[in-house]
């Protein structure tokens, strides 16, 4: 059954159509990978998938509703968690602190937001680190903490958005090892550059360009097809 059905999504602006009739299913427990290059539409999709962006047409229905009009805080109430930017961590609260004003908008009871902000904080391995203010954090923890506040809201689907950009090599390895784990209990989209991230922690592949979906996929099929290589990886060509 698919947690997140979108049908016909198209978002123009001003006579750009930077999403064209997209239709997806992202099945629960499933790690869907988004990717496509610059300007292809990535950000505007998800906009539109959790409420941040009105698309000009298409519905999208998350587990079993029509959320189509439904606002951003409505749907991450229903479940739909994604993960916060550097820009809403208060970096002069405690690391513990940030991940409970994030849960309290979902979670409610005492017991209950500090049981889920310490499993956050254990899942991404922060918990050793919950005293400390977050701005004295480093960047890659920083990151870390984002997701830590995205899943104390217990969501259905976790949406991430280049959760590994900036971060160093033994980071992105922890990424992708948390990946791993949450998979089969959080279903998980995930918008991503680094094409090593995409092949080791995703069950299946939507690669968007121009707007359009150009090919949906296992990752062994979406590193081998010749039109994705030649729109997105940088080599072979394109069929006609
Ligand atoms: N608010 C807006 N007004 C006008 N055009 C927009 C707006 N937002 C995005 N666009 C255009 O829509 C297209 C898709 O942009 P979008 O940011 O969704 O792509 P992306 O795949 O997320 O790119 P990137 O990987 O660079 O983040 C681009 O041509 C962009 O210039």
């Amino acid at each position: 059954m698919s947690l997140l059905s979108a049908q016909g999504l198209t978002k123009e602006f001003n006579g750009l159509m930077a999403v064209e009739d997209v239709t997806l299913e992202i099945p629960e427990g499933q790690v869907r990978a988004l990717i496509g290059p610059n300007g292809a539409g990535k950000t505007t999709l998800v906009g539109m998938l959790s409420g941040r962006t009105a698309p000009s047409a298409g519905t999208v229905i998350f587990d079993d509703r029509d959320v189509t009009a439904w606002p951003a805080h409505k749907r991450i109430a229903a479940g739909m968690g994604y993960t916060f930017q550097i820009t809403s961590i208060f970096s002069n609260l405690s690391v513990w602190e940030n991940v409970a004003l994030a849960a309290r908008r979902t979670v409610s009871g005492r017991s209950d937001v500090e049981n889920a902000v310490n499993s956050s904080l254990e899942r991404v391995g922060l918990i050793d680190h919950r005293s400390e203010e977050a701005g004295d954090l480093s960047y890659g923890h920083q990151r870390l903490l984002e997701i830590a506040m995205g899943l104390a809201q217990a969501p259905k689907l976790l949406i991430l958005d280049e959760p590994t950009q900036g971060l160093a090599d033994g980071e992105v390895a922890a990424f992708n090892q948390l990946i791993l784990e949450l998979a089969g209990t959080t279903t998980v989209l995930l918008i991503e550059h680094n094409m090593d991230v995409v092949m080791q922690v995703s069950d299946f592949v939507t690669v968007l360009d121009a707007g359009k979906i150009l090919f949906e996929g296992i990752p062994d099929d979406v590193k081998a097809n010749v039109a994705v290589q030649a729109a997105y990886l940088g080599g072979g060509h394109a069929a006609a």
